[in-house]
Order: C-alpha cells, then sequence, then structure tokens
C-alpha cells in the first residue's frame, strides 16, 4: 500500500511510485499500439524508425551532458559505459559497433537507405523539439535530475520484448537481423536502471525531492508521448 503523510517514502515505496508512472510510458500510445498489433504499413514503420534516429543519435549527446555535469568519478566511470553502448568503440583489438549503427541496420531492413535515415530528412520538426528537450534537461539540469529522467527505461525491456514479439509475425518482409537493437537493449537498460535507480532513490530523499523526481519522470514520459503525437500526426493512426 502506498502512504501519503508528508514524511519521506521508504526507498521500497519511493520505487513503486516511481514504477506506477508507467501507465503513462509510450507503450500505450496509439502510435505504438499500432505498431506493435501489425497494423503498421511499412510507410508507417519507416516513419517510426527515420523519427527515432533523432532520439538514438541524441541519446549518447545526453549522456555526455549528465557527465560534463558530474563531478563523481565513480558514476562517471558507470555512465560512459551508455555512450560506448550507443557510439560503439574499438579499444585493444575489440570492437562493437554500437547502438545507432544498429539502428541504422534496423533502418536498411525496413527498406530505408542509409542516407535517408542520417540526414535526417524524414525528422518531424516536432520531433526534433521533443528530442532536444530531453538534451537540454540533461545540459541544464543537476546530474542527479538527469539520471531520474533516464528512468524511463524502467519501462523499455518490455516495449523491446513486445517488438521482438511481435514484429516478426506481422512484418515478416522486416529482414530479422534488423531487429539486434531491441534484442542488445533488453539487457542494457535492465543495467541502466539498477544504475539509474541507485543514484535516484538515494538523492531524492525527502518528500519534496522524491515529488520532484516524479515531476522529472512525468517531463520524460512526455518527451517519449510527444514524439508519438508528432508521428500519428504526420503519418496517421490506423483503426
Ligand atoms: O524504444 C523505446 O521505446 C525506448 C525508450 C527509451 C526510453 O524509455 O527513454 C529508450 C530506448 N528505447 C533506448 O533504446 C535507449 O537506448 C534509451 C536510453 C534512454 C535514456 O533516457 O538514456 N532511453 C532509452
Amino acid at each position: 500500500m502506498l502512504s501519503d503523510t508528508g514524511a519521506a517514502w521508504s526507498r521500497t515505496e519511493f520505487e513503486a511510485r516511481l514504477r506506477e508512472q508507467g501507465k503513462a510510458y509510450h507503450i500505450h500510445h496509439p502510435f505504438n499500439v499500432m505498431l506493435n498489433t501489425g497494423k503498421a504499413t511499412p510507410e508507417q514503420i519507416r516513419g517510426w524508425v527515420a523519427n527515432r534516429f533523432a532520439y538514438q543519435i541524441a541519446i549518447p549527446v545526453k549522456d555526455a551532458a549528465v557527465m560534463s555535469n558530474c563531478p563523481d568519478r565513480e558514476v562517471r566511470r558507470g555512465w560512459i559505459q551508455r555512450m560506448l553502448d550507443h557510439d560503439g568503440y574499438e579499444i585493444g583489438g575489440v570492437k562493437d559497433e554500437g547502438g545507432i549503427e544498429a539502428w541504422i541496420r534496423l533502418g536498411m531492413a525496413t527498406g530505408l537507405t542509409r542516407e535517408e535515415i542520417t540526414d535526417g530528412r524524414h525528422i518531424i520538426p516536432a520531433v526534433q523539439f521533443a528530442v532536444d528537450a530531453y538534451i537540454n534537461f540533461a545540459r541544464q539540469r543537476p546530474w542527479q535530475e538527469s539520471v531520474c529522467s533516464s528512468l524511463t527505461e524502467l519501462f523499455a525491456p518490455e516495449i523491446h520484448k513486445q517488438r521482438l514479439a511481435t514484429w516478426p509475425e506481422h512484418y515478416p518482409w522486416i529482414e530479422a537481423e534488423g531487429l539486434q537493437y531491441f534484442r542488445n537493449r533488453v539487457t542494457q537498460a535492465r543495467r541502466d536502471v539498477e544504475q539509474g535507480l541507485e543514484v535516484t532513490l538515494g538523492y531524492f530523499n525527502t518528500q519534496p525531492l522524491q515529488l520532484r523526481a516524479l515531476d522529472i519522470l512525468k517531463f520524460k514520459l512526455d518527451v517519449l508521448w510527444a514524439m508519438n503525437d508528432a508521428m500519428a500526426t504526420r503519418y496517421g493512426v490506423n483503426p
């Protein structure tokens, strides 16, 4: 049971309050429901992938902003993994192409060319505005708030698993290797969440701060929701 007495919530209760916000996750947006129930046309899927590219390339820029505001070496040591996950790396002969490249491959598996993904020609202005709001938040706010804003990832493994479960059946025309991005993210997101929760549950330790954390998570949920609103307006939502 969640109580509301004005005192700080326990870590367990605070985490439950954060998780409760998942009801506003974009997994429930009509545009996403359409994508994951097999009702989207190839054009709508391509539109989504091409627009989400704006988010994909923003994530490591956002993470660099978090690091630039963070004086704690231990936190930075953990956080840098996120940039490697998305940008890829080649260290000591070990190479990983990274999530941005995996996303481009997803786009190519849906029939887009590399060029039309990376030059951003399909990106809707309102999607870019929403993405920029997230980057600007991370540039301007204390790093602990930015860490909290990443916690929409609490709900991300479910949406990736949903795609992996439904896309091959509904969209057999998408080459299967294209879905590798989603496979990678299921584990990466779980690890990110562990780190993000550790910081958030520790730092937001009075009720006013905990309420602030809920507001921050709401802001980030809104970023994702607004992106979907913009795509629904541009590409339509089929009944
Ligand atoms: O496909 C999705 O619905 C989705 C959502 C989110 C999210 O909840 O912010 C992320 C991702 N994917 C993702 O792949 C990812 O790497 C990621 C990083 C972050 C972040 O805020 O740092 N969110 C997300």
